[in-house]
């Protein structure tokens, strides 16, 4: 007969942050988690700490930074769900440190970042942001200068990802030039040409778009030097990180008139709820598209990445599955419900899944599956094992040195 899950459901406390999807709270209601508290906004750091304590999985969009010191309140978190692209609000090390997966949505949101972006590219090479400040303002101003089509133009893509490369298919549906540049060797899709330095591809292009995620190598990537680089009148889009553009740089660009317009969506620092104002060297020119962090906000993608993480939750809430983890290492083993299945996660030392198997054998209890992975820090152990037994198994698992955390699903 199949067995109950060892910990009720309805006593695994899931907290959502930032108006994550319905469609997330729907899954997890649909698969017995009925805890779920849900906010629509980000919390404060105090806030945070105070929640975050009873919680045993947590789910977050680009607002909220768990950081070590915020992990380390979190003493019954066994998972987090990045109900985004970007996880550099996480701290994804001490995490995993602390046996506890990140999941994300790598592509659900993909396809809007894209098409945000082709409107800006099109909108800027027509001048468009200007003309409407000033209609707004009351001003008139038809006149076809300055103001171009995007076929025939060169577009250079600074990260040839899932999003660069779709913003490269659509740019060539167009009629654009596609040059990319990337740091890995890529597939280039349709026509599209690998510049082989970000200086080349800074020199040639028309616009230039950055789809790269926010690591140290890419924190302000496009600085003053950089910009000096590009073409005279050239555009910059900028939908990835708000790290990644040195903004006061781009600002003076924009001031000695180096560069004839851009589109930012991204800030370094960027309000915490709608409620906080948001302030920017950007604010001053008509010539800037500034948009609130909305590349990936439309309808469909926050529906998919709802259903998409949650999934990836209950499946390792469920069965420990980690596949799709991006600080973990990722293990799966069907759901065998016949049998007891535990989950061990340690440090990686030698000899420690002996230990682990010593404690079955011990009991005269038969192992019946067993998947381990490691990393160079960590190893993570399904295991499934015959016999009915009680609790007690879990209790000398956890006493094994260098245990990290050690679970009984069912
Ligand atoms: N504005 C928004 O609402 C959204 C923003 N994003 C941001 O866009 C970023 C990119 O997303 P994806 O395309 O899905 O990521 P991805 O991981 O598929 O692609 C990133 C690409 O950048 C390349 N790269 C990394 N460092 C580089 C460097 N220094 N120079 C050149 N290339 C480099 C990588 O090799 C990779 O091909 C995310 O990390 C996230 O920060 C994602 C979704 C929505
Ligand atoms: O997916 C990403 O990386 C994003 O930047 C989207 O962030 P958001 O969920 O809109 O706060």
């Amino acid at each position: 007969m199949a067995k109950k899950f060892s910990l009720d459901k309805k006593y695994i406390k899931i907290l959502l942050l930032e108006g994550i999807h319905s469609s997330s709270v729907e899954s997890l209601k649909a698969s017995g988690y009925s805890n779920v508290e849900y906010l629509k906004t980000a919390l404060d750091e105090e806030e945070l700490i105070q929640k975050i304590k009873d919680v045993h999985m947590i789910g977050i969009r680009s607002r909220t930074q768990l950081s070590e010191k915020i992990l380390k309140k979190a003493k019954k978190l066994f998972a987090i769900g990045c109900f985004s692209i970007g996880t550099n609000q996480v701290d994804l090390h001490s995490a995993k440190q602390m046996g506890i997966p990140v999941f994300n949505a790598p592509f659900s949101n993909t396809r809007s970042v894209a098409e945000l972006v082709i409107a800006e590219a099109i909108l800027l090479m027509r001048g468009i942001p200007s003309k409407n400040a000033a209609a707004h303002r009351g001003e008139w101003q038809k006149t076809a200068k300055n103001a171009y089509e995007v076929r025939d133009k060169n577009l250079g893509i600074v990260g040839y990802g899932h999003i660069g490369s779709q913003v490269s298919i659509l740019a060539e549906s167009l009629g654009m030039n596609v040059y990319y540049y990337d740091i890995e060797k890529k597939l280039s899709l349709g026509k599209a040409v690998a510049c082989s330095s970000l200086n080349e591809l800074l020199r040639i292009s028309d616009v230039v778009t950055l789809h790269v995620p926010q690591t140290e190598n890419t924190r302000k990537m496009i600085s003053t030097v950089q910009i000096a680089k590009m073409k005279k009148g050239a555009l910059l889009i900028n939908a990835s990180r708000g790290t990644v553009i040195d903004y006061p740089a781009l600002a003076e660009a924009l001031k000695s008139g180096h560069l004839s317009g851009a589109a930012a969506d991204v800030f370094p620092k960027e309000p915490a709820s709608n409620n906080e104002k948001f302030v920017s060297e950007l604010q001053e020119f008509d010539n800037v598209i500034l948009t609130p962090h909305i590349g990936g906000s439309t309808s469909e993608a926050q529906e998919n990445i709802g259903m998409e993480v949650t999934e990836k939750l209950i499946r390792y809430s469920d069965n420990g599955s980690t596949i799709g983890a991006v600080n973990f290492p990722q293990v799966s083993l069907l759901p065998n419900r016949e049998k007891q299945r535990f989950l061990h996660i340690h440090k990686n030392v030698p000899g420690i899944l002996k230990e682990i198997n010593d404690v079955f054998t011990s009991k005269e209890i038969n192992i019946a599956s067993q998947y381990l992975q490691t990393d160079t820090d960590i190893g993570y152990v399904i295991i499934d094992t015959e016999s009915e037994i009680s609790n007690t198994i879990l209790k000398e698992l956890k006493k094994i040195p260098n245990t990290i955390k050690a679970r009984m699903l069912y």
